[in-house]
């Protein structure tokens, strides 16, 4: 980026990045603090993993403001995308007053980080500070997540570690999450998942921002090549009890599963499907995902355990078994 883009001698704007695994709770989290600053004028980059745009539906905020880079990460193969679409924001006027960043749940954060630094978009964009979201209730339950190295790099390359699913525990089960993750984070605070609090906690704090530079200079390396995902479209609405037996028979390499569903009983009624580990639920879809009719879906796993073409093959099958239906029928 250079000083000829026209971008004008204003401060740098601060760059809030929220990170964390696959259905941590990142734009649960967004939307909450999205909330509380609603007044101001803010620009939300958004990045799923998969082709399909579902967070940019699902994050609360005018169409205008809210920036999907889609299909990749962009700590590593979208990182053109991300320079590009950030340099597109700065060169709004009026400018944003803060950019908040929601990684895709397989981003290396410390890779965020070293893109982050680069001096000249320093100059113009500069990070405030990253946000690890860690599922409360998957650090009690030791659950397998937490034995993925990516999971362990979110924590340690961030400034502060914040709590979802608390919800899902006692006040004593809150506490051992929050013990564990102190020891895990070597020291990195640990918050409650509270919007109000928060802001009020003065979560954005400038970092070492001598440090944060230093960083720029070492190299990354691809994280798109441990995950695969798939992603499905279809024009016809699902028979539930079909696409139930489907999913439980992918549910145990399955990390992550989102998007908007028709199902045939109420074919006009978008739904809102999201996995997360072994809770699945179906609830109703956003205002903005209505208008396109289509079912959409998008399944992430690691590779060599979650085969995509297989999935596809027995989603894709249960439409054969509804056209064969339909055909005796008529
Ligand atoms: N009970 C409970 N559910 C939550 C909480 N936070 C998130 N969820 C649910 O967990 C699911 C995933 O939440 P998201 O906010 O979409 O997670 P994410 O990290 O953005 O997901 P990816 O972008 O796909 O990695 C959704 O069904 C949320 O409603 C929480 O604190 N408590």
């Amino acid at each position: 980026m250079s000083r000829e883009a026209g971008l004008g001698e204003a401060a740098a704007v601060p760059v809030h990045v929220v990170g964390g695994f696959l259905g941590a709770g990142k734009t649960t989290l967004l939307n909450r603090l999205l909330r509380a600053q609603q007044h101001r004028r803010l620009a939300i980059l958004v990045n799923d993993f998969g082709a399909i745009d579902i967070d940019g539906l699902l994050v609360e905020r005018r169409d205008e403001d809210v920036l999907a880079l889609r299909n990749g990460c962009i700590c590593c193969s979208l990182q053109a995308d991300l320079f590009s679409t950030l340099r597109m924001v700065l060169s709004r006027r009026p400018l944003p007053e803060a950019i908040f960043i929601e990684c895709s749940g397989v981003s290396k954060l410390q890779e965020m980080r070293r893109a982050l630094a680069d001096p000249i978009l320093w100059q113009y964009a500069a990070l405030e500070g990253v946000i690890c979201v860690v599922n409360a209730a998957d650090v009690v339950a030791q659950a397998r997540v937490t034995e993925d190295p990516l999971w362990k790099e979110q924590i340690l390359s961030s400034d502060m570690i914040v709590l979802s699913h608390t919800d899902e525990l006692g006040k004593a089960g809150v506490r051992d999450a929050e013990d564990q993750l102190r020891e895990i984070g070597r020291g990195i605070p640990v918050l409650p998942f509270s919007g109000s609090l928060l802001m009020h906690e003065g979560l954005f704090r400038p970092l070492d921002r001598k440090t944060e530079k230093s960083l720029f200079r070492s190299e990354g390396e691809s994280i798109d090549d441990d995950f695969v995902s798939l992603e499905w479209r279809r024009e016809f609405p699902l028979d539930l009890t079909g696409f139930r037996a489907v999913i439980e028979r992918h549910a145990p390499v399955l990390l992550r599963a989102k998007g908007i569903l028709y199902l045939a009983t109420a074919p006009k009624r978008a739904l809102l499907l999201q996995m997360t580990g072994s809770r699945i639920t179906i609830g109703r879809a956003p205002e903005k995902a209505r208008s396109d009719p289509d079912t959409r879906l998008v399944f992430i796993g690691r590779k060599g355990m979650f085969d995509p073409q297989a999935l596809k093959d027995d989603l894709d099958a249960m439409r054969e078994r509804a056209s064969r239906n339909a055909g005796l029928n008529p």
